[in-house]
This record gives structure tokens, sequence and C-alpha cells, in this order.
């Protein structure tokens, strides 16, 4: 009902959407988007999936093949960026340039240094940044962390969290890439490699060249989530695991297990095996949440002493007024119009870039541990480690000419 309203507003009030990077999550949110405003531009290096797309949405958008060239037209206001991970901030900071406000998907950075870069652009520019963290426009998610920061499980001592394993995989072939995929421009900021097709669609999720592998990618919902509710930075990190060896194969992590120290002597685990999801433990009590469910004693409580929406504190520019939902291609609906409500009212979203850049960080500086086989010491003051050169030189990565994240 939200979505046909939304609909029904005057042409004059709806925005243009340019939509980039369109195969599977850019779609996701560009349908969502499309209750909001108008999708039309879009952008992706194959001309098959952008094609697809265009007759997907009606066969007016225009399409391009440089998303630079969707930035440059004049009636895209808003942007969607759905392409992988590696082109997130360099994309996201050459659409606030063009003076866009931009929706673009988790994890919002490939290091912590564009992390920071994005949020700088952001703040000079004005533009308003919503990451696709959207477990943080679901109610589950919601209650469970509004219950943390009341004090439903007294005072938090840990989190336990459940990612899901890395797969391993390869050697893979070398092939010449498809005449329909510009193989040049979907590595972009990347170093150059051959063509394998396991580097690309949804497998460029297991090599650190484009993403972050289980750490990131499911990381950037559960521990987005966790580091909510303890509202705090890590300062130390511990990991363990298994670094794959084989040739122009997945390179993250066959298995892992991270500890983080916050301050005031919090822990929070994070393992690859297990039930996924996040288990809260306080002194008074212990929850658990993942997609599914939301359980534990202070969640029966509730129904003797309910914690209404009109006392949730997390969050002040709210998606209160939106029927709740829960799972993801509902919460996504709350997350699209968290974010055309805050491109109208110009305040910040939920899962805005500041949250975001320090949600990633946190799971960049567990696999900067696995990468580097030891513990890191994290000043999230100054953003960098005390004393450790090794680790600071990789708080980013050199980008190929003409791609410069910048
Ligand atoms: N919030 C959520 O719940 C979810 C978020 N995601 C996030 O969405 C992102 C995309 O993931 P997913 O949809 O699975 O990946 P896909 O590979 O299915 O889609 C990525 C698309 O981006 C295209 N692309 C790559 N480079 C460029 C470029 N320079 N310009 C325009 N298009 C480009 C790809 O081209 P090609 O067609 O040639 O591959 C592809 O069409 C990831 O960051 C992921 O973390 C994903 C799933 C769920
Ligand atoms: O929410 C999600 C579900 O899983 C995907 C991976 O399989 C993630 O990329 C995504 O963010």
């Amino acid at each position: 009902a939200t979505a046909d309203a939304e609909k029904a507003r005057s042409k004059v009030e709806r925005r243009g959407i340019g939509s980039i990077g369109m195969r599977y999550q850019g779609t996701v949110i560009a349908e969502k988007a499309s209750a909001y405003g108008d999708i039309v531009a879009i952008a992706d290096v194959d001309r098959h999936v952008r094609e697809q797309s265009r007759a997907g949405f009606g066969s007016t958008p225009k399409i391009y093949e440089d998303y630079q060239d969707l930035l440059a037209n004049p009636k895209v206001d808003v942007v969607t960026i759905g392409s992988p991970d590696h082109w997130h901030v360099k994309m996201a900071v050459d659409a606030c340039r063009a003076g866009k406000d931009v929706y673009v998907e988790k994890p919002i950075s490939l290091t912590i240094d564009e992390g920071k870069l994005i949020r700088k652009v952001a703040a000079e520019t004005g533009r308003i940044v919503q990451v696709g963290s959207w477990q943080r426009s679901d109610q589950r998610f919601r209650l469970a962390v509004e219950m943390v920061r009341g004090g439903r499980i007294g005072d938090l001592q840990r989190v336990d969290i459940v990612l899901g394993k890395n797969p391993a995989g390869g050697p893979f072939e070398v092939r010449r890439p498809p005449s329909n995929l510009n193989w040049e421009l979907w590595q972009g900021p990347a170093n150059a490699n051959p063509y394998m097709e396991e580097r690309c669609h949804y497998t460029f999720r297991y090599w650190y060249e484009y993403a972050g592998g289980l750490v990131t990618d499911w990381g950037a919902h559960h521990l987005d989530i966790a580091q909510w509710a303890i509202n705090a930075d890590p300062i130390k990190i511990h990991s363990s695991g298994t670094m794959p060896s084989t040739p122009n194969g997945y390179n993250v992590p066959i298995d892992y297990q991270l500890t983080y120290q916050y301050p005031g002597g919090i822990e929070m685990t994070v393992a690859d095996e297990g039930r996924n999801g996040i288990l809260f433990t306080g002194s008074k009590g212990r929850i658990f949440v993942n997609r599914g469910t939301l359980e534990g004693k202070p969640v029966e409580d509730l129904k003797s002493d309910p914690l209404t929406r009109e006392n949730f504190a997390l969050y002040e520019h709210d998606n209160l007024n939106r029927p709740e939902q829960v799972g993801k291609l509902n919460a996504i609906i709350n997350h699209m119009g968290n974010f055309f409500d805050s491109v109208e009212s110009r305040k910040p979203p939920v899962s805005d870039v500041e949250s975001q850049h320090r949600s990633a960080t946190t799971c960049h500086l567990g696999n900067l541990s696995l990468r580097l086989g030891r513990d890191l010491t994290w000043d999230p003051e100054t953003e960098s480690f005390p004393d450790d050169d090794e680790a600071n030189a990789m708080l980013s990565r050199p980008n190929r000419k003409g791609y410069e994240v910048i």
C-alpha cells in the first residue's frame, strides 16, 4: 500500500533515478527505488545485462556502458549502486561530486581509507548516502538492538556472531572475456588480471581484489547490527584461519575465527561455523537474532513488559510511520523509503556513511588480521594502528591508473 501511495505522488515530486550495476542486487534496489521515482538511466558493463534491464524497466531508461555517462545525465537526481564492492566508493564519490544522492550497496568500502574518503566527500558535498545494510530497517534486528541499548539484557558483556564459510575454489580457467562484457571497466580500480568467469558475477566475493569474503559480505550486515548495539569501535583484534594457496583460485580464508575487544571489556567473536546470526549476552540475559527469528527470555518478557515503538531511541529520522517489515525484500522497502525520506528532509539516513564506514572498518580489521596472521591494535580516534607500519600500509590499496579512488 505504501508503494502504491508513493507511485501516486505527483510527477513533480518524483525523482529521476540512475541505477548502476544491474545483474542481481542492483535490480532489487532499482525495483524498490522505482516506488519513489522513475528509473531514467541504467549503467552496466555487460551489454546483455543493461539491455535486459532496460526492457525490465519499461524500455524507457537510457542505457550506458560507463557509469560516468549516467552521472552526466541531468535527469538523474539519485543513483542506486549495485556493482561489486571494489567499485562502491569510487562510484559513490563521483556521484556525490556530480550532485546526486546515493543508495550504495554494502559493504560501503573495499579498504578503510576508502571509507574515510566517502565520509569526507559526503560531508563536503552535502549529499545523502544510504548504504544497503537493510537489517537496520528490519523489525527483528532493530528491536534486538533497542533491547540491548535499553538495558533489557542488563550490561552487555559479549556478542557472538556466525557468518558462514568461505568456499575454496580454483585453479580456474583463464578465458577470453565474452564480447558483451567490458572486462577492463569491470576491473576498474582493481589491479588488472586475466579474465576468469569466477572472478566476476556472484563469486567476486571470494577475491580480495574485489571484496572480502564472508567477513565483509555478511559481516556488513551482522557486525553492523552488533556494533549498533555495542555503540563503540573495537580496539584489539585476534584472528585464526587458513589462507588458501591455490593459484588462480579464491584467495579469502578457507576457515576463520575472529575475536574483537571493545572498550569496557565487551568481547565480540565472529565464526564461520554454527547457526548464522547474532547472540547478545548481558548480565541479565541473552537474546539471539537472525533473519528468521528473535528469541530468548528477555524477548518472551516483552509480552508482559513491551518495548513499544514509541520508545525506540536508536535513531530519530525514522521508519516508524511505515508498517513493520521483516525479511530482506520487505525490509528493503523501508530502507529505501528511509533513503527517499532523507533525500527530502536532508537528514541522515539510518545506514549513514559514518556508521557504515565504522562497521566496514571492523570487518576489514578482521580480514587484515587474518592476512597478516597476527593480532592488531586499533585506535578508533586516529583510525590507524599505533606503531604498526606494516598494518598501516594496508589501510589503502593502489588503484589502476585512470581509476584512482580519490
Ligand atoms: N544488501 C543486500 O542484501 C545485498 C547486497 N549485495 C551487494 O550488492 C553488490 C552486487 O552484488 P551482486 O548483485 O551479487 O553481484 P552481481 O555480480 O550479480 O552484480 C554486479 C553487477 O555490477 C556490474 N558491474 C561491474 N562493474 C561495473 C561498472 N564499472 N559499471 C557498471 N556495472 C558494473 C556487473 O557486471 P557483470 O554483469 O558483467 O557481472 C553486474 O551486472 C555487492 O556489493 C554485494 O555485497 C548483494 C546481495 C544482497
Ligand atoms: O544479504 C545478503 C545475502 O547473502 C548474500 C551472499 O549470499 C550477501 O551478499 C547479501 O548481502
